[in-house]
């Protein structure tokens, strides 16, 4: 038997690759070679937006693929996998894992969270909730879902800005959910990969510290700036 994705997963790095339209690395064939990057160096996963990324890193990786749909609505701030049409695009793709906003923020078409899970379940895709607090966490739990990431973290209007991981969330749900818990937004480093799994995540999701050189290069650039005026050399 094959085994389940949840179970693939466990104490691993997935690698999230992904470009919005408008960044330098766009393109479907350019994120399917960034997907083969991340298995040589050791990815067990791939986070993927869009039907067309999610064919052409098929194509070249056998990897199990986290799906979700980045889609702006007007008038929502839910733009990941907001609506079953998006959840359609994704079974077509045919992903293992469906990501999902699982905040409670109002959804475009009148939808709901508990809606939108209720249309996955019976397809035995497992469901990931990306939430940005640990009551969003609690709420999906009890809703069904497979595991819980800390994606949205600092991305909801209430939820607190960080530089860096919001490890205290991780810590949290991990204490306050059964389900498994997904570390996910600005892993930044190895040693943050691994401070989340010594807090009892059970996977870690690393995307623009992989696959987003601009990113990459700007946090490179501005640490530099930094040391320069702390010499005093730059005004
Ligand atoms: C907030 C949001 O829209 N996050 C998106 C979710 O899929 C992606 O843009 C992130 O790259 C991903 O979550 C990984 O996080 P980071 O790139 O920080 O390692």
């Amino acid at each position: 038997m094959t085994k389940h994705v949840i179970e693939k997963i466990k104490g691993s790095l997935i690698v999230s690759c992904q470009a919005l339209d408008d960044e330098p690395l766009h393109g479907s064939e350019i994120m399917a070679l960034m997907a083969k990057a991340a298995k040589q160096g050791g990815a067990v996963a791939i986070r993927a937006n869009g039907k067309e990324d999610i064919l052409a890193i098929k194509k070249e990786v056998e990897l199990p693929i986290i799906g979700l749909v980045k889609k702006d609505y007007p008038g929502s701030p839910v733009y990941i996998t907001a609506t079953k049409e998006e959840v359609d695009e994704l079974i077509e793709a045919g992903v293992s894992m469906i990501a999902v906003d699982a905040t409670n923020r109002s959804r475009p078409n009148q939808e709901t969270l508990q809606s939108l899970i209720k249309y996955i379940k019976p397809l035995g895709i497992p469901i990931m909730a990306d939430v940005s607090t640990v009551e969003e966490g609690i709420a999906a739990e009890k809703l069904g879902v497979d595991c819980i990431s800390s994606t949205l973290s600092g991305y909801t209007e209430y939820s607190p800005s960080h530089s860096g991981p919001d490890f205290k969330l991780i810590e949290n749900l991990v204490n306050c959910c059964s389900v498994p818990v997904i570390a996910e937004g600005r892993i930044k480093t190895p040693d943050h990969a691994k401070q989340a799994l010594s807090l009892g995540a059970y996977a870690v999701v690393v995307g623009s510290a992989i696959t987003r050189p601009q990113i990459i290069t700007k946090d490179f650039a501005e640490e530099m700036k930094l040391n320069l005026k702390v010499k005093g050399e730059v005004h």
